[in-house]
């Protein structure tokens, strides 16, 4: 059997604990009928988590050929590769136009030369630091069974000595898409003033997402440091958002009509998407157009990087409904506090504002099963919590549980799935069965919802934002496209954005911050 997973995220074999992250499309195969799996084209005998294919370079991983690292990090390199405009125009670079450096020569002409705060185009960042010494290792992730330490380098981001473009003559457009989240107004500041800092006269911004590319009635904003210069100080994007309308072929139109040079996209999952539909059609047509993208969530889900900007200051929100809900229960008797937090796919928000505000009892999110009813299920623990303590506090995530609900089937303007609510449902069962018990108990329900995306990037935010946007504004003069700028290891750096894209990213049951998230809130297994 042969199982294809489309996906570079972390995927958990057949045995827990062996977590392999070559970021590729890989294939696993398995013998349907043992325990022991074989490598189908070498019939190597070995655990199938072990058997890897990455079959978008063609590039097959045999342990036993002792090249077999020097085979993975070529195709590594190739894989992160950033897909740039020169690929497909022979231009010359120019000497960059973007210099801190304010002391002039005796001449007058700036010293750039002599400067050297210039990123090397060969310059790169280690994406994992971690040496794990076997498979078993508390969120191992390994790409062979001995858990070899492979390097794994991707680019840094920064600004080039030479650019490939005339700012004089680009235009910049930046777009915000998707849901709103804090520092979207942060990260836009941050490219006018990084755009104008390199003689960028014409910059536009396209209203609401990528409707504002083909709607009629919406028009571009002209964009300066002036217009721009206090938008930080409040939540919101001062551009608007929308969800919807993949139009690649119409927005790649508009972009041509519009003689935009450099579009910066700010944006989820879906946004990035998008962006990279759009650069690889600008290729298509041969447009000399860099699209560079800046991931921006407050789920956290996006792969390879350490965060996306906003997540930090919606933990940071979430945190005051849990301390409310804290409150309420504790101050009750008998009560139960409940928070419902945002995340589509992943519970990094329920497990962070969990663990940050101290006062949870139990975290549920979408990535670790749970049974509400039965000896072990989690109604059971509450009235473990009231016998003991007198009162509890619980915090789900708004993917968690969707098993035990009904589907609506339905999907929002972006194709995303519409879930059934999780929060809702937990209430009225814990009322029914405390009621049932004879067990008096007096339940808070909070739903912060979009209190904890509405809002202003806290300080940590801020900063993320303001270095991402520079550097995006350094990529697209650099001439990448399609790719997206971000924080990996703690340092900043460019990915391609095919890379980024390939699954949502979401909690690693075995990785050490879940089991730390357990740990802190001392909850059992509920299943
Ligand atoms: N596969 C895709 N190809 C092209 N465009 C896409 C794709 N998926 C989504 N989009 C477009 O990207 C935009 C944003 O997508 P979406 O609503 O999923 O938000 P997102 O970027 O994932 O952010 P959020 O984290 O808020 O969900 C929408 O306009 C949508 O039409
Ligand atoms: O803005 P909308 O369409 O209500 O979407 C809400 C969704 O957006 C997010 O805030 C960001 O993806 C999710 O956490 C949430 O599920
Ligand atoms: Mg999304």
């Amino acid at each position: 059997m042969a199982t294809s997973l489309k996906t570079s995220s972390t995927f958990c074999s057949t045995q827990q604990n062996r977590w392999l992250q070559p970021t590729r499309d890989l294939i696993l195969h398995s013998s349907s009928h043992s325990n022991v799996k074989q490598c189908k084209s070498k019939k190597i005998k070995r655990p199938a988590s072990l058997c890897v294919k990455a079959t978008s370079s063609k590039v097959e991983l045999d342990f036993n050929d002792p090249s077999w690292k020097q085979k993975f990090q070529e195709d590594w390199e190739k894989q992160f590769n950033l897909p740039s405009i020169t690929d497909i125009y022979d231009l010359k670079p120019r000497p960059t136009t973007f210099s801190l450096k304010k002391n002039r020569t005796p001449t007058g002409d700036e010293n750039v030369d002599m400067w050297n705060g210039y990123v090397n185009n060969d310059d790169r960042a280690l994406l994992k630091v971690i040496k794990y010494s076997s498979p078993t290792s508390a969120g191992a992730e390994c790409i062979d069974p001995d858990c070899s330490w492979v390097e794994q380098w991707v680019h840094r981001a920064g600004p080039r000595k030479e650019i490939y473009y005339e700012p004089e003559e680009v235009k910049a457009a930046i777009v915000t898409c998707g849901g709103l989240c804090p520092g979207l107004n942060d990260v836009i500041r941050q490219i006018v003033f990084t755009l104008e800092t390199y003689g960028v006269k014409n910059i536009v911004g396209i209203p609401f997402g990528y409707r504002g590319f083909f709607e009629k009635g919406l028009k571009e904003m002209p964009l300066s440091r002036r217009l721009v210069e206090n938008i930080n100080l409040n939540g919101g994007s001062f551009l608007g958002v929308s969800r919807g309308g993949a139009k690649t072929s119409e927005i790649v139109d508009n972009i041509q009509a519009r003689r935009i040079d450099m579009l910066f996209v700010l944006g989820g999952n879906g946004t990035h998407a998008g962006a990279n539909a759009i650069h690889e059609e600008c290729r298509k047509r041969k447009l000399k157009v860099s699209v560079v993208a800046v991931p921006k969530t407050i789920d956290n889900d996006i792969l390879l990087m350490d965060k996306t900007f906003g997540f930090d200051t919606a933990v940071e929100e979430a945190q005051r409904a849990i301390n409310s809900a804290y409150i309420e229960a504790r101050s009750a008797y008998h009560g139960i506090g409940l928070v419902k937090l945002m995340g589509r796919s992943s519970g990094f928000i329920a497990m962070h504002a969990s663990l940050s505000s101290g006062q949870v009892d139990v975290c549920l999110i979408p990535e670790v099963p749970f049974t509400l009813d039965g000896e072990l299920g989690v109604l059971g623990h509450l009235e473990h919590l009231l016998k003991t303590k007198g009162f509890c506090v619980v915090c789900v995530a708004e993917a968690a549980g969707q098993d035990l609900l009904q589907k609506s089937g339905a999907t929002d303007a972006s194709g995303n799935v519409i879930l059934s609510d999780i929060g809702v449902h937990m209430q009225q069962k814990i009322k029914t069965h405390f009621k049932d018990i004879g067990v008096p108990a007096d339940v808070k329900y909070i739903d912060p919802t979009y209190m904890v995306r509405a809002c202003r990037a806290n300080a940590s935010d801020a900063i993320l934002c303001t270095v991402l946007g520079q550097n995006a504004v350094h990529g697209a003069f650099a001439g990448f496209s399609g790719i997206t700028s971000c924080i990996c290891n703690t340092h900043y750096v460019y990915l391609p954005i095919t890379e980024v894209i390939k699954a949502p990213k979401r909690v690693n049951p075995n990785s050490r911050m879940w089991h730390r998230c357990l740990t802190s809130t001392g909850q059992p297994d509920f299943h």
